[in-house]
């Protein structure tokens, strides 16, 4: 079974820009619970443009769903995600300016960084990630980090779906592969959406998890958030 983790940081995108707290970002990811996703995401930044690090602290005492926290391992990063003990901890090799994640990490030139960081966080009690390219090499490299999982960044593939679905997916199986050999359990997200989830999930042996946020996000204004979530989960669990 491949589980659904809402990524809510557009909802907290939507409330920063009126300065209350509407909509409530603790609010939407227990309504995302109730309506069946298995898990939410945030991406706290820098800059806190979306999603704050004290929304991180009060959403962990309301999601009882699994929790994973996306980012850059930088100092307060890490004392959040001590702090807070989610179940995953994705690591993102962002800069703090990225307007989005743009890349996944080179994990033969950090090994020794994440390698670090990951025995730490899981010696805490928390899963880790890493959010890779759809590169063997680089998912060799990830299985050296000791990281319980990684997370494919699918934003090649979503671009490339339209095109041709055959030859955007293809890195992505052979990567697949790689990881599962080598004991990698595996996440993706990055651009997913109700047109390119369905071949994904179908193509991707042993795929773990989706954290899906922006475009979840834009089909509820029109679908509505309940309606969203199952469209998204059938998907997901069409077989
Ligand atoms: C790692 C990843 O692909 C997502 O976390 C994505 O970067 C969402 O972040 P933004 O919502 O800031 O674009
Ligand atoms: N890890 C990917 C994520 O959480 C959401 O990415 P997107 O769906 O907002 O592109």
């Amino acid at each position: 079974m491949t589980k659904l983790s809402v990524n809510i940081n557009k909802i907290a995108t939507l409330r920063n820009s009126r300065g209350g707290n509407n909509p409530d970002v603790l609010k939407v990811a227990l309504d995302c619970e109730r309506f069946g996703a298995q898990g939410i995401t945030v991406h706290p930044r820098p800059d806190e443009r979306h999603i704050r690090y004290q929304d991180v602290l009060d959403l962990k005492k309301v999601v009882t769903t699994e929790f994973n926290i996306e980012g850059y391992p930088d100092q307060r990063y890490l004392e959040l995600v001590s702090r807070v003990k989610p179940a995953q901890a994705t690591l993102v090799p962002d800069k703090p300016e990225a307007i989005t994640s743009n890349a996944g990490w080179d994990t033969l030139a950090n090994e020794g960084l994440l390698k670090e960081i990951i025995a730490e966080l899981k010696k805490q009690g928390i899963r880790t990630s890493i959010f890779v390219d759809p590169v063997e090499k680089m998912v060799e490299g990830a299985a050296k980090t000791g990281t319980d999982r990684i997370e494919f960044y699918t934003e090649s593939y979503a671009k490339g779906y339209q095109k041709n679905r055959e030859q955007a997916i293809a890195p992505f199986i052979k990567a697949a592969k790689v990881a599962n050999s080598l004991g990698l359990g595996i996440n993706a997200g990055h651009d997913l959406d109700l047109d390119n989830l369905r071949y994904l999930q179908e193509n991707i042996p042993g795929l773990l998890e989706v954290s899906i946020g922006h475009a979840l996000i834009c089909d509820a204004l029109y679908l509505g958030l309940e309606n969203t979530i199952q469209l998204y989960l059938k998907e997901l669990n069409f077989h």
